[in-house]
């Protein structure tokens, strides 16, 4: 079977063609062992590009541990990117996704704009700011993130009875300017820090201006591994027109005995 690997900031995945539905989709091992850095392609991810009746394609998207989760913003992006080098799509996509159907555009330099989830309900406590951009968001302003120890912290938090089984993503943020602000997640499903998270840098840019660190709703943010962009539209409803914008990189190809 061809996989094909890509990376968003630096937030990668093998990516799959499943139209004639030949994955073995509850395969959690399989999945796993492909995801794995040392016995496997390595990856912090794996998604299968699927048909939908009444969209583009569907997205079904599995975390490292080989679980199917919510909504990876990264990878969203890259499916788009994946899907136009399939010919699914020209530049523009609709397609379905956990958390609903998502719109997006992709230009000639692979950069994917994509329209998140609205976000209707932000909670906002002295020490974080909990929100679902797709995927569950802890959000928590730090000083000195260079040096921060976001597996540790991030692990501890994940793991406390605030979440409980669940769970949540953890993200560790830091201010730069006006607009401008630095992200550094911990994933669940990864059980460590990625390079970027892109339901995570939504849920920062969303986050920041609901406590008023920003009156902004065009906001950059640093991960890891570059620079993700978020735009939205504020409402008495909540936030709205969310688009998550940054590249989606094509890095190599091959095949997988199955
Ligand atoms: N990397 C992702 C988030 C993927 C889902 C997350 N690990 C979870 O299980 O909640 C992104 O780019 O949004």
């Amino acid at each position: 079977m061809k996989f094909y690997k890509y990376q968003g900031t630096g937030n990668d995945f093998v990516m799959i063609d499943n139209r004639l539905e030949n994955f073995p989709k509850n395969n959690t091992k399989l999945i796993e062992s492909l995801c794995d850095r040392r016995f496997g392609i390595g990856a912090d991810g794996l998604i299968l590009l699927e048909n939908d009746n009444s969209t583009d394609f569907k997205m079904v998207y599995y975390n490292s541990d080989g679980n199917e989760s919510s909504m990876c913003g990264n990878g969203g992006r890259c499916l788009v990117a994946f899907a136009k080098s399939l010919n699914v799509i020209n530049n523009e996509a609709t397609f379905i996704a956990t958390d609903g159907l998502h719109n997006a555009t992709i230009d000639e330099n692979g950069i994917v704009s994509l329209q998140m989830k609205d976000v209707n309900e932000v909670k906002i406590e002295s020490e974080y700011v909990f929100l679902n951009t797709g995927s569950p968001h802890h959000v928590t302003l730090v000083n000195d993130l260079e040096n921060y120890s976001v597996k540790e912290n991030g692990a501890t938090i994940r793991y406390s009875d605030l979440y409980g089984k669940v769970g949540s993503n953890i993200n560790f943020v830091n201010q730069i300017s006006d607009n401008h602000f630095a992200l550094r997640t911990y994933e669940r499903g990864v059980e460590d820090e990625t390079l970027s998270c892109g339901t995570g840098a939504t849920a920062t840019a969303i986050a920041m201006n609901a406590i008023g660190k920003t009156n902004s709703n065009a906001i950059e943010i640093n991960v890891e591994g570059g620079k993700l962009k978020v735009t939205f539209e504020k409402s008495d409803k909540g936030f709205e027109k969310v688009f998550l914008i940054g590249p989606a990189t094509f890095v190599f190809e091959g095949e997988i005995e199955i």
